[in-house]
């Protein structure tokens, strides 16, 4: 578990501050708008930064005083990186399991199942320079995974992936979660529906919500509206705010609407999906 109390964390005119807060075995998403502060958090408890106030406990260490056992067991993927670009993946990967102080002499070199595992290792003698975006990100998240760490932190992670690298890193994610602790931050909320445990909505710095997907999206069922509507009854909501999706098809027009009250008669509650629950509850303050 990793424990947060009374964090402040100031960062010009923004300032991160949580009370009180308890990460589990699992997989948290970290939801939030742009500047919520969700790489900010992660940059904490990845201890690439310190709180001005507070502490971060890792399973009874508290960072401070005990930085190296406590980093030893982070895997961490940043948003932005600088790669070593006139390394290729298997210098890298090698330069970084070296850090970490990780044996790969042995049979079982982590380097090497890694690399089969997400299909480094053609590329593996191709300078980071030279690869796409998609193998860097491979290659970096490769790299959270060497050592095989206690907390694997990762901001948004599905950046530059296409559809198989997504199944293939919800799959390794799948197979870790049951004994790690993972926290990703992500803008894609849906993406992460069958994995998530737990969901942290982070907004100008503080906890908004922070529960299970249950509690996440229950309330926002009565505010959420959909059906079919005549084509000349849809002008009229074109111009408001609870309009989450419109298509017309086949002379009439399927609406998803966010209010209180549907907009026309015809439309019915429905469940609605994660990033749905976000929009009830940024519009309406569930
Ligand atoms: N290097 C910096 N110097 C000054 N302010 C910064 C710096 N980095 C971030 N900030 C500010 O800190 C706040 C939180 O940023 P942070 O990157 O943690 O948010 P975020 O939720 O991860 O946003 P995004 O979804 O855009 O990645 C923002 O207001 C941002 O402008």
């Amino acid at each position: 578990m990793i424990a947060i109390h009374g964090l402040k964390y100031r960062m010009k005119a923004f300032q991160l501050h949580i009370e009180r807060l308890e990460l589990m075995t699992g997989l948290t998403l970290l939801v939030g708008k742009n500047g919520a502060g969700k790489s900010s958090l992660l940059k904490l408890l990845a201890t690439a930064c310190s709180p001005g106030e507070g502490q971060i406990i890792y399973d009874g260490y508290e960072s401070k005083g005990h930085i190296p056992v406590v980093r030893s067991q982070i895997g961490y993927v940043p948003s932005h990186v600088e790669l070593y670009g006139d390394m290729n993946p298997q210098q890298f990967l090698q330069y970084f399991a070296q850090l970490k102080g990780i044996d790969t002499r042995s049979d079982k070199d982590p380097i090497t199942y890694w690399m089969e595992r997400l299909e480094i290792d053609q590329y593996k003698h191709k300078k980071l320079k030279k690869c796409s975006l998609g193998m860097q990100h491979r290659v970096l998240f490769a790299q959270a995974l060497l050592g095989r760490p206690r907390y694997i932190l990762l901001d948004e992670p599905l950046n530059y992936l296409d559809q198989r690298e997504r199944e293939r890193m919800m799959d390794i994610l799948s197979e870790l979660s049951p004994n790690r602790l993972i926290v990703v931050a992500s803008h894609e909320l849906n993406e992460w529906a069958r994995l998530a445990s737990r969901i942290i909505w982070l907004d100008q710095g503080e906890i908004r919500f922070e529960g299970s997907p249950q509690q996440w999206v229950m309330p926002c069922n009565k505010n959420i509206w959909e059906g079919w509507i005549d084509l000349d009854q849809s002008f009229s909501c074109f111009e408001k705010e609870g309009l989450v999706s419109y298509r017309e098809i086949g002379g009439r027009a399927h609406l998803v609407w966010i209010g209180q009250e549907p907009p026309f008669s015809g439309l019915a509650n429905k469940i609605p999906d994660w990033e749905e629950a976000y929009l009830v509850r940024s519009r309406i303050r569930i």
